[in-house]
């Protein structure tokens, strides 16, 4: 196998190859671009007009999604992986990732467009360099630009897997891509209706890409996401990259469940008190009434939606940052 197909041991031994460009037996090119950031050339006859951005690791011990970008590079470097794609693989936060932490200083999944430039610290460097790296990716006309950012989550889920959707002014999103979503064996989406600071975020407001996060299955450390199923994505991801994805059904969406983002939840202060179990899951529903959160100067958070759910509630977030979401079921007329 080309050395540049093992980028997830270099990146976790902190070291550069020594050869930055390798050509495949079948002429596709693997560059290296900084650390943890490495680019698939399809050979020019075969290019199927998709460019591919692939990222794991913003959050480091988000592992399983890591080890699925493993898995298809190591496929593209042996040769049995034929890439018909642009692909730009991505393994955000390398030295959260080596010490299999969430993040060491600040959460770069928070430091995205433009938030970086306020803040300081080598995750607020990296946040920069992940946006100049895919604003270079994306900059070819006319071709076709998606990006999935793979993520786990810290808690359990009623629903094991699911995707979120950014928000762009103007922008309906595509039924198109949900089809897509649900042939990968994401059960659910919930839909933004405000822009938001996280790396999906950004390629798609900013480099008008199709971009989702997706949250695969709960966190666990390297070697043990046995039960982590990511074989129906790892398939659909494959399809994608040999250009032999099936035809997808852009029609009912059947069996897609839709969900709106009714309300974040920011906390504002260390006197934020979350009422919620420590081990409640996502996707778990609220009755209307149910006193959430209190903070500073009396302020309240009562659920008001009827057939709320909760997501990704987690107190112990930086004042200012989202301590949770709350989403309501959604109807598949709102999408394109
Ligand atoms: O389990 C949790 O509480 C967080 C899981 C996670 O990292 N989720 C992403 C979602 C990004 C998005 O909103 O698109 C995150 O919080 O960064
Ligand atoms: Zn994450």
């Amino acid at each position: 196998m080309l050395a540049l197909g093992k980028l997830l041991e270099l990146t976790l031994a902190g070291h550069e190859p020594a050869a930055k460009i390798q050509l495949t037996a079948e002429g596709a090119r693997l560059r290296w671009l900084a650390e943890g950031a490495l680019e698939v050339t399809p050979p020019g006859s075969d290019d199927s007009g998709l460019d591919l951005l692939l990222s794991a690791g913003v959050h480091g011990n988000e592992t399983a999604p890591i080890e699925l970008l493993d898995r298809l590079l190591q496929g593209i470097a042996r040769g049995t992986l034929k890439p018909r794609a642009r692909i730009l693989f991505l393994l955000g936060n390398p030295e959260a990732m080596r010490r299999g932490e969430r993040y060491i200083e600040q959460d770069i999944n928070r430091l995205f467009n433009g938030r970086h430039e306020l803040s300081s610290g080598f995750e607020a460097l990296r946040a920069g360099e992940l946006e100049r790296l895919s604003a270079a990716f994306f900059s070819k006309p006319q071709r076709s630009r998606l990006h999935y950012d793979l993520h786990t989550a810290i808690r359990g889920s009623k629903i094991e897997q699911f995707a979120l959707y950014p928000w762009r002014e103007g922008c309906i999103h595509s039924r198109l891509e949900l089809a897509r979503l649900q042939a990968a064996g994401i059960a659910a989406v919930l839909l933004q209706s405000k822009g938001s600071i996280t790396f999906s975020s950004y390629t798609y407001a900013q480099l008008n890409a199709e971009a989702f996060t997706l949250e695969l299955g709960k966190a666990r450390p390297f070697g043990q996401n046995q039960q982590v199923n990511l074989d129906r994505l790892e398939a659909r991801l494959q399809c994608l990259i040999e250009g032999r994805e099936p035809q997808v059904e852009a029609g009912a969406l059947e069996g897609l469940q839709l969900f709106s983002v009714a309300r974040e939840v920011i906390k504002h202060s260390d006197a934020f008190t979350l009422h919620l179990p420590a081990d409640i899951e996502n996707f778990s529903e609220l009755p209307v009434g149910y006193l959430l959160a209190e903070d500073i100067a009396g302020t309240r958070w009562t659920v008001e939606e009827e057939g709320a759910r909760i997501i990704f509630p987690n107190p112990k977030v930086k004042n200012g940052l989202r301590a949770a979401i709350l989403v309501v079921p959604a109807s598949a007329d709102s999408v394109a």
